[in-house]
This record gives structure tokens, sequence and C-alpha cells, in this order.
């Protein structure tokens, strides 16, 4: 139905999906000093530390990990968020070329990669899919990452937090998921400071992700990336 290519791209997601032109879409260029800083933006929390991967799935776009959200083992609060947010899954978006595969952009600077951990807010929602038409349904938390040859820390069983910096200094802003249905019920925050990650561990992650099953050529070849969309007077706020 929809794609990154010539004829099922991001240039004509609207024939399908109408928001897609919609005065809250993602992905965004955030230029750092047009950005307000809110001292009243908490540090965000994230208590993965029972987080269970349950399956990992290839759906053509991008390869997803999904999580057992059935209770509030793995959250996300404070910062913009009024309650905490379950995780969900969490996927990534990049570029065939190396500095080219972010969706985010940083004063019209891309990365080579951006790593999407998506919460829904299951305090006011019942299923993901309810949050993920409401426009205080989900948060997703976006990371940039490089790719530094040389040394980095571990995985220890790939429990998503220890891909984080320590500090999160975040911009936020509310948007819209970057893929069709493109709803508008994300409310964004996005870290600061790119993460780097070793080729040891680029291999370990791509082992994860492409465990079990034939790694997709369809992912491994496309840009499944959007390119950032009109702020529309959207405010966006920075963490201090
Ligand atoms: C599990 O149920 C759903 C899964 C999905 C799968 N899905 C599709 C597109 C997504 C786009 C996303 O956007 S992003 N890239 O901004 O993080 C995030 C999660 C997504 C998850 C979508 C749904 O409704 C929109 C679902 O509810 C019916
Ligand atoms: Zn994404």
């Amino acid at each position: 139905l929809w794609g990154y290519g010539k004829e099922d791209g991001p240039s004509v997601w609207h024939k399908n999906y109408p928001v897609a032109q919609g005065d809250r879409q993602s992905p965004i260029d955030i230029v750092p000093h047009q950005a307000s800083h809110d001292p009243s933006l908490g540090p965000v929390v994230l208590n993965y530390d029972q987080c269970t991967s349950i399956k990992i799935a290839n759906n053509g776009h991008s390869v997803v990990v999904e999580f057992d959200d059935s209770d509030d083992r793995s959250v996300i609060r404070g910062g913009p968020l009024d309650n905490p947010y379950r995780l969900k899954q969490f996927h990534f978006h990049w570029g065939v070329k190396g500095c080219h595969g972010s969706e985010h952009t940083v004063a019209g600077n891309s990365y080579a990669s951006e790593l999407h951990l998506v919460h829904w807010n299951a305090v006011k929602y019942t299923t993901f899919g309810e949050a993920a038409t409401a426009p205080d349904g989900l948060a997703v938390l976006a990371l940039y990452w490089i790719l530094l040859i040389g040394s980095a820390a571990d995985f220890k069983g790939f429990n998503p937090k220890c891909l984080l910096p320590s500090s999160l200094h975040y911009w936020t802003y509310l948007g819209s998921l970057t893929t069709p249905p493109l709803h508008e019920s994300v409310i964004w925050i996005v870290v600061k400071d790119p993460i780097t990650v070793s080729e040891k561990q680029l291999g370990k992650l791509r082992t994860l992700l492409f465990t079990g099953e034939e790694e997709d050529q369809r992912t491994r070849m496309e840009n499944n990336f959007r390119p950032p969309q009109l702020l529309k007077g959207r405010n966006v706020r920075s963490s201090n």
C-alpha cells in the first residue's frame, strides 16, 4: 500500500492518508536556537528494567522489536508527559548512504539513523490502537545514532536503556507517526546527544534484529525515512 519508493513514497502518502498534510506532522527539522527553553521540563525517566521483548518483526519497512505491554513494567515518565507511557516497540530508520537516514534533522543536518522507542498512554486508553488515534496517546523517544568504529559499552541482553546517554537533554513537540497511518497522536521527545554504536554492537544488533528470518532485501536496501515536515506554527521546547 505504501513504501519509500518513487511511486509509493512520502510525496504520495497524502493520497491515501490525507492527514499527511495536517498541522502536526512528523518528523521536523529542529533548529536549536529557535527552540524555547522550558525550565519546567523535568528529566525523562525510563523504567525498562523488567522489559521483556516478545518478538522481532520485519514488516518490510523496518525491523521492529515488540515488547510485552500487558502491565507497567517498562514505562517512560516525566519530561513533558502527564503520566507514565508503556513501551510497546522500538524500531529504526536508516539510509543506504552513511550520512542520511535519520528522520528528525538538526539545523538541516541528518544522522545515519534514528531509533524510535514507541510508548502508549495506558492510563487513559485501553489499547495501543486506541491510543494511536488520540492527541496524547503516544510518546516516542527518538535517538540519533552514529556508527563509530571503536569502543562502546556492551549491550548486555539488549535492554534498550543501555542505548541511552546518561543525562537526557531533549527537545519536545507535538507531532505524528512518521509512517502511515500518520496519526497526529505523538508527543515527541528527541534526545539531543547522538548515541554511538560500534561495528561489533551493530553486528550484535543485526543478529538480534535479523535472527530467524532472512534479512529482507527491501528492508536492507531502502531508505526508510520520511523527510522533515512543515512546523505550521508549532513550538519546540528544549529541556535544560
Ligand atoms: C498493535 O496495533 C497496531 C499496530 C500498528 C503498527 N504500527 C504502524 C505504524 C507505526 C508508526 C510509528 O511511527 S513512528 N515511526 O513515528 O514511530 C510507530 C508505531 C507504528 C506501529 C498500528 C496500529 O494502529 C495505527 C495498531 O493499532 C491497530
Ligand atoms: Zn519510527
